[in-house]
């Protein structure tokens, strides 16, 4: 959208208004300018806030009473280079599954062909399911994960991008020397800056305790620290990986080693967290350290059931991820159906226990996502001064998944999207106000 020109979007609006509440608006508007949201409200109050702003000129977009303009879908965790794995390869657990499937695939991106290729597709592909931001773990090599860089700017997906870091535990081809990781990491986080996009960004990426030193973790927080970057790594995925790495570092609990490297900040984004002890969760709340759920993908290792309940009332941030190709979709749609799923299988035989429904579910895909990638500033939902990042929703589509059969008021038609909705009822998507699909 031009800088001048105003966009009015009119019909069914829902978005999370603050955690963990939605504000529906049945007959709504919402004023784009540029980039920016200026006003959301009932449409009654339209010609008077035109009026207010002095707009005199703009365009606008009805929705059908089968649509809903929701924010876009925020992916807190993605492998990008295990996508061509996604779907195969989940008859061993974790640890065993690195060394058989992940580390042969990530070690083909030296090939920077096969890299555009993989890296095209599922940019496209998750934008298709409307995810507007993706915070990616792309492969160990830098050149690798500047085309990664540049499919994303080349589709206008919001991102943060990280080089992997990891220099033991892996095949010879497949590992870097810790001064490599320091050098090629600085390197890669100035290309990225030198991008100067407001959308894509880069983020510090150590794999997980087990693929590097203590030493080099904090070399890695330092330049954290000098570029104001985020952080993303893994922790207490699953049991073994627990056990290995308090034998390995010799200390009580998993957090405590990336505590001791300075990597706990309020940009870091950890991934997984299922086993984590009150102790652990207290330290991620006191250090403002996030948690991307992924719950598909906690099924598919048999890594375990992820209470994000516990995880709330502790005051740590929660957002969705897909994990690929530890989970199998790369559709936040699909992770939010698993969110509800494994809180309902964890309140199993606990009558006091409140699972989480899909309205939770999606203020996770949300806002949650935002504040989890500390983006909540800029995204999430619909206040005025945000960015528009938002999908429209179709849940009456032709060949879709879903067959409406019914008139459906806003709740219903988000309802229907959460259990039943695919890219198919991803019919617009916008993100800083561009429409990319
Ligand atoms: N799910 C998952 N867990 C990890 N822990 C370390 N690396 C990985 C990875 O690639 N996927
Ligand atoms: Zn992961």
């Amino acid at each position: 959208m031009a800088e001048d020109t105003y966009t009015i979007f009119t019909g069914n609006i829902i978005h999370c208004e603050k955690l963990f509440s939605i504000e529906t608006l049945e007959n709504g508007f919402i004023i784009v300018k540029g980039s920016k949201i200026v006003a959301i409200d009932q449409l009654e109050r339209l010609e008077e806030t035109k009026k207010n702003l002095e707009i005199s000129k703009w365009q606008t977009v009805t929705l059908k009473d089968t649509q809903l303009l929701i924010p876009g879908l925020i992916d807190t965790h993605i492998h990008a280079p295990q996508y061509p794995n996604a779907g195969l390869g989940y008859d061993l657990p974790l640890l065993d599954w690195l060394q058989k499937y992940t580390y042969n695939l990530e070690a083909k991106y030296s090939d920077l062909d096969f890299s555009k290729k993989v890296y095209d597709a599922i940019v496209r592909k998750t934008l298709g399911y409307g995810t507007t931001t993706a915070c990616y773990f792309g492969s160990l090599f830098r050149k690798s994960c500047m085309v990664l860089v540049d499919s994303v700017l080349q589709h206008g997906q919001r991102a943060l991008v990280g080089k992997i870091n990891m220099t033991r535990l892996a095949p010879e081809n497949y590992l870097e020397t810790p001064e490599e990781s320091i050098t090629e990491t600085e390197t890669f986080i100035n290309d990225v800056l030198d991008k100067k996009s407001r959308l894509v960004k880069p983020i510090i990426t150590p794999r997980f305790a087990l693929s590097v030193e203590l030493d080099l973790m904090k070399k890695l927080a330092v330049l954290a620290s000098k570029y104001n970057c985020h952080i993303q790594t893994h922790i207490s995925e699953n049991c073994d990986e627990v056990c290995t790495v308090k034998k390995m570092f010799v200390c009580n609990e998993y957090a405590d080693v990336y505590h001791e490297a300075n990597l706990l900040t309020n940009q870091t984004i950890l991934a997984h967290g299922i086993h984590l002890t009150d102790d652990e969760l207290k330290l991620l709340s006191k250090k403002g350290s996030s948690i991307a759920h992924c719950p598909s993908s906690n099924s598919r290792l048999q890594s375990g059931l992820c209470d994000v309940r516990r995880l709330i009332e502790y005051d740590v941030s929660v957002g969705l991820g897909t994990d690929v190709s530890g989970g199998h979709s790369p559709s936040i749609i699909e992770a939010m159906r698993s969110a509800v799923d494994t809180s309902i299988h964890l309140s199993y035989g606990k009558p006091d226990y409140k699972h989480i429904n899909c309205y939770d579910a999606f203020c996770l895909a949300t806002l949650g996502g935002a504040k989890a990638l500390s983006l909540d500033d800029q995204v999430g939902n619909f206040k005025v001064g945000k960015d528009f990042d938002a999908l429209i929703i179709d849940m009456d589509v032709e060949n879709g998944a879903v067959d409406l059969l019914q008139s459906c008021n806003a709740s219903e038609l988000l309802q229907k999207f959460v259990y039943l909705g695919d890219d198919r009822n991803v019919v617009s998507v916008y993100v800083a106000g561009n429409k990319v699909k």
